[in-house]
């Protein structure tokens, strides 16, 4: 047998794996290192989050990545190479966080790495009959695992959409496995470039949870935070919060198909941008609006969409929310869902003992675990969660 595979049926024999999930989102902040010690598998999946930090990404890589970053038409040697260069940053991320933990690499037994989105197109979207769900991330796991020498899963997308899913939210897993709780209706709320959320049941009945992607979540408000402010986002909805909602803008951005499918969908910055933002006060005749009033409508437009999703789903029942992702520390964003959502109440994941930011490289970790050391979790025929072992294999040599 070859020594990589019996090293990998030995990690899956173990009763308690580290593993370090990685997540690079759509808001291409830097790349999220979560440490996790992991022991049981499905919903007995216990989680101990050892470390966790967000490498930076510095302005040339965002450059970079951004050339061809959701886009229809772009370079096509800049993608080639950006594959493995992308899964060698990550790889040495990783081996810098370590170091800086003094960890050595042979003390994690896998590496669980998303890697970076670059594309993502559900049917819905690219509406040709002939093709499927599609989505494309990069970062080659080949590349994180010879960078790091330790065995890498990665690619965890495509099974989901060779199985009839869109590719997303994978979240579903991760929540169910770690955050059900008998006798409370909880919704996983994620609020990244794109929102997201779980439903789980009080009954803990796995064919009744449920997941799908809302709508924007910072993506539009990060985009205009770099034209107006020149900065990354806008701190505390400082610039959102000195403005007021624009009514007609508001309406003009609320028409989309995407909002009114059904559930569960997908979506990205390829749909929502600045051209979405653009077209629809030019519909408003709002093309002149101040920055601070097109900043509390975009929040507004973030909340009202997140928020009408949730309602669609609970009706009115009691439910608790925990926020996470990077708009959980939005207060003009979580105060304006608050207001929309009075049979809720709300948290934040850290109550639950995993920290928000660190929520989705955590996901990826308990994926991973999945594949190697469970996978019997049945989420009967539900669309969107297919009961699956997903990710790829890289050995380091
Ligand atoms: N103090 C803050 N005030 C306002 N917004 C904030 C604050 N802190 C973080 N954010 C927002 O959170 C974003 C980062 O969120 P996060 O890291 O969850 O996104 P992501 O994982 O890249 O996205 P996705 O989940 O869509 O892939 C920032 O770009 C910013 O919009
Ligand atoms: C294609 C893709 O990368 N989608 C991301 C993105 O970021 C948030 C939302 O859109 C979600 O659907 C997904 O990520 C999380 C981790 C998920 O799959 O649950």
């Amino acid at each position: 047998m070859n020594a990589q595979i019996q090293h990998l049926y030995d990690i899956a024999k173990k009763s308690e794996r580290r593993i370090i999930g990685l997540m690079s989102g759509t808001s291409l902040d830097g790349l999220d290192v979560a440490l996790c010690r992991i022991s049981g598998d499905g919903p007995a999946t216990a989680v101990v989050l050892e470390q966790f930090t967000t490498v930076p990404y510095d302005d040339e890589f965002k450059e970079e990545i951004r050339t061809i970053f959701a886009k229809r038409t772009i370079d096509f040697e800049r993608l080639c190479v950006l594959n493995p260069y992308v899964g060698r940053l990550h790889g040495r991320m990783i081996s810098d966080c370590l170091r800086g933990w003094n960890i050595e690499p042979n003390a994690i037994d896998l590496i669980a790495s998303h890697g970076q989105t670059v594309y993502h197109a559900p049917k819905s979207q690219h509406r040709r009959d002939k093709f499927p769900n599609a989505t494309l991330q990069i970062g080659d796991g080949d590349h994180v695992a010879a960078t790091t020498g330790i065995i890498t899963f990665s690619d965890f997308r495509q099974k989901h959409v060779a199985l009839g899913g869109e590719g997303a939210p994978l979240a579903v897993y991760g929540d169910y496995f770690m955050f059900s709780e008998p006798g409370e209706n909880r919704i996983l709320l994620n609020m990244g470039g794109i929102a997201n959320f779980t439903y789980l049941p009080a009954d803990g009945d796995a064919s009744k949870v449920f997941t799908t992607d809302t709508g924007p979540g910072n993506t539009l408000l990060d985009a205009y935070a770099r034209r107006l402010l020149n900065k990354p986002y806008d701190e505390d909805g400082q610039l959102a919060a000195s403005g007021r909602v624009n009514t007609a803008l508001l309406e003009a951005l609320r028409t989309n198909p995407f909002l009114d499918a059904p559930f569960p969908k997908t979506t990205g910055p390829e749909v929502f941008n600045v051209a979405y933002v653009t077209d629809a006060q030019t519909r408003s005749q709002t093309t002149n609006l101040s920055s601070a009033d097109l900043m509390a409508t975009l929040v507004q437009f973030s909340a009202d969409t997140i928020a009408s999703a949730i309602q669609r789903v609970i009706n009115d029942t009691e439910t608790h929310v925990y926020m996470s992702g990077g708009g959980a520390h939005n207060p003009m964003l979580t105060g304006a869902i608050r207001k929309l959502l009075p049979t809720c109440s709300f948290g934040q994941t850290n109550e639950l003992g995993i920290n928000g930011d660190a929520k989705e490289a955590v996901l990826f970790a308990v994926l991973a675990n999945e594949s190697l050391a469970g996978g019997t979790t049945s989420f009967g025929d539900r669309q969107g969660v297919p009961t699956v072992s997903m990710g790829k294999v890289s050995f380091p040599k």
